[in-house]
């Protein structure tokens, strides 16, 4: 097939949701009682418009990953109803009429448009992430699904950039939740949205296997106490990296290292007997796997016991050509632990003047979040990389984003939600949004305005209005204009849209956004909130609405 118009377009079909459960029946009950009673009142085909977006920014910040994109428009693009879903529908609205079966049959997405912000970029409050026209009837289908592709891959994505702020660019951040993760498909999400947010790597094999993401490990501490002593080891032999030379008995030569750090200069009287089920199990380890050797030495004590292992065993593999890679800390005060471990790292690399010996990698692990590697930042810490489960996949921090989907426009007609907190009352009609960039390079404001109004252009100065306070408004004279929604699906996949990038490259538009973003509205305390504002247009238009909506009180 020839590549269409404007030659940014896939010809190929697109491939379904990564969990098979997403289907049009994850979806609440009431989006197919609303789709019957629509069919019922002949408005099933009434051209409506949706916004899908989030009032608050989570965990306390001020910006916010939008995430799950590229999962929406696989679920839409293979939006179908088996004849099998069909009864079951029927068989829960009870009185429904067999001609609604037929209506579910036809249904598609053949006739719906999704505009989107890209996948991975920074979002704000108010700002539809995603816009969705077409027929009300199959649109209000979309609605639960949508929320539930969006809400938590934004969350644990925005989770991770965060972890990632307060790491720091140079640390390895290793995603290790899969066992306390919030189910098989929160495993998975989070180490699909853990890597979009700026993780490295996980330790989840099937996240590997999926969506190319690194994989990295260590072991555990079951691998460490399953050894009884070096008797053990039957198999000693190991051959040097360079394959030229071998040695028969790897156990000796590690405990003749052993005793050699215990009586170097500086370490005298630091340690004495070293525990000899551990030295066998990282023995073993280094056996399986000399080119990729790494230690947990935290299983009986770290400084005593486990260090000292370490570094015999390293230095065993060093005689033969081999790089140990370095060790786990996954207890005790990691700052301390890490600090005391590279200053005999450094010992060892200066009295038996093994290069790079000091510079091996320490992990940290245990119930690690951004207060943790915060407070440790503080302390003053050595810890190369920091693998981080529980609270990270969880969002233990905060449960849910809360992102919305709301009728903004039917037949034409802009329609307004109102409430008494006015942080829910919803932005009427189809509107396009803009991001206006500063002298700086930064971004400086997120604008809305009316589809039909003249986009806003560089050098020209523009009245930016909050949307809902009136003396709260400023002049920008942007140096440049994003327009942010974007066409991701116009009926079909062979119609002229955006591609749907790969993960990588998600990752590195987000990578690419955070950095770009002001120092004040990103700092972990107090940031600045971001300015988000409609048109002098769009303003008015929302409290003219906004008054004819709302009916006038009578004091008695
Ligand atoms: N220097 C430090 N400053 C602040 N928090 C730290 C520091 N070192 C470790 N922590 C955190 O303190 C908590 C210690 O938890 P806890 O007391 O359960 O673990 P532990 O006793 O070290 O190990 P175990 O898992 O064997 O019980 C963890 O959340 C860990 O991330
Ligand atoms: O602490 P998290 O951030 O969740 O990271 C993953 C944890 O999983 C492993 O612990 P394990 O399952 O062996 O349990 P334990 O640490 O509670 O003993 C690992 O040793 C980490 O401590
Ligand atoms: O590879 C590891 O060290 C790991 C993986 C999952 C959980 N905890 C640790
Ligand atoms: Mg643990």
């Amino acid at each position: 097939m020839e590549p269409k118009e404007n030659g940014n377009q896939s010809d190929h079909v697109i491939e379904g949701p990564t969990n098979p459960m997403v289907t049009p029946l994850l979806n609440d009950l009431y989006q197919f009682t609303m789709a019957y009673a629509y069919w019922k009142a002949n408005k099933q085909n009434e051209r409506s418009v949706f916004d899908l977006y989030f009032r608050k920014n989570p965990f306390g910040g001020e910006y916010t990953v939008f995430a799950g994109l590229d999962e929406c428009i696989k679920f839409l693009a293979n939006f179908k109803l088996t004849n099998q879903e069909i009864d079951y529908v029927r068989d829960s609205l009870p009185g429904s009429e067999e001609a609604f079966c037929d209506y579910l049959r036809g249904l598609d997405c053949s006739d719906v448009e999704v505009y989107a912000i890209p996948e991975g970029s920074v979002v704000f409050p108010k700002v539809p992430l995603m816009r969705v026209e077409g027929p009300v009837g199959v649109v209000q289908l979309l609605e639960t699904p949508f929320l539930n592709l969006v809400n938590f891959a934004s969350l644990v994505a925005t989770n991770a950039a965060r972890h990632r702020f307060v790491a720091g660019k140079s640390k390895s951040l290793l995603e290790f939740g899969a066992r306390r993760a919030q189910g098989p498909d929160g495993a998975i999400s989070a180490s699909k949205y853990c890597y979009l947010g700026g993780f490295d790597a996980t330790s989840n094999v099937a996240a590997g296997k999926l969506f190319g993401i690194p994989l990295r490990g260590t072991h555990s501490h079951a691998f460490v106490s399953s050894f009884m002593s070096t008797d053990e080891i039957v198999d000693k032999v190991l051959h040097s990296a360079d394959g030229e030379t071998t040695c028969e008995d790897f156990v000796s030569l590690v405990q003749t290292w052993l005793t050699k750090i215990q009586y170097l200069p500086s370490l005298r009287g630091f340690f004495s007997e070293t525990n000899q089920s551990e030295l066998a199990a990282f023995i073993s380890y280094a056996l399986a796997f000399p080119k990729a050797f790494l230690a947990l030495v935290d299983t009986y004590d770290v400084m005593k016991s486990g260090i000292p292992n370490f570094c015999a065993v390293a230095l065993a593999l060093n005689d033969l050509g081999y790089k140990a890679l370095g060790i786990r800390l996954d207890s005790g005060d990691l700052a301390y632990l890490s600090t005391e471990t590279r200053k005999f790292f450094c010992t060892v690399e200066n009295e038996l003047k093994v290069p790079g010996f000091g510079k091996m990698v320490v992990t940290a692990s245990n119930d690690l979040n951004e207060e943790t590697i915060d407070a440790l930042n503080k302390q003053g810490h050595e810890v190369d990389a920091f693998g981080i489960g529980t609270y990270l996949v969880t969002c233990y921090a905060q449960a849910a984003l809360g992102c919305v989907f709301k009728l903004v426009e039917i037949n034409n007609q802009p329609r307004i939600k109102l409430s008494e907190d006015v942080t829910k009352v919803s932005i009427p009609c189809k509107k396009r949004s803009y991001r206006l960039y500063g002298k700086e390079g930064y971004p400086l404001v997120d604008i809305m305005t009316g589809e039909n109004e003249p986009p806003p252009k560089v050098g020209e100065r523009l009245l930016c209005r909050h949307p809902f306070n009136e003396s709260k408004r400023a002049y920008v004279v942007p140096q440049r204009v994003e327009e942010l929604l974007k066409c991701y699906w116009r009926g079909s996949a062979d119609e002229a849209r955006e591609e749907l990038p790969p993960l990588k490259d998600i990752r590195d538009r987000c990578i690419k956004q955070l950095e770009n973003m002001r120092s004040d509205h990103m700092r972990r305390l107090n940031p600045t909130p971001y300015k988000v504002s409609v048109s002098a247009k769009l303003y008015d238009f929302i409290h003219f609405l906004w008054l004819n909506e709302a009916p006038v009180g009578e004091l008695q």
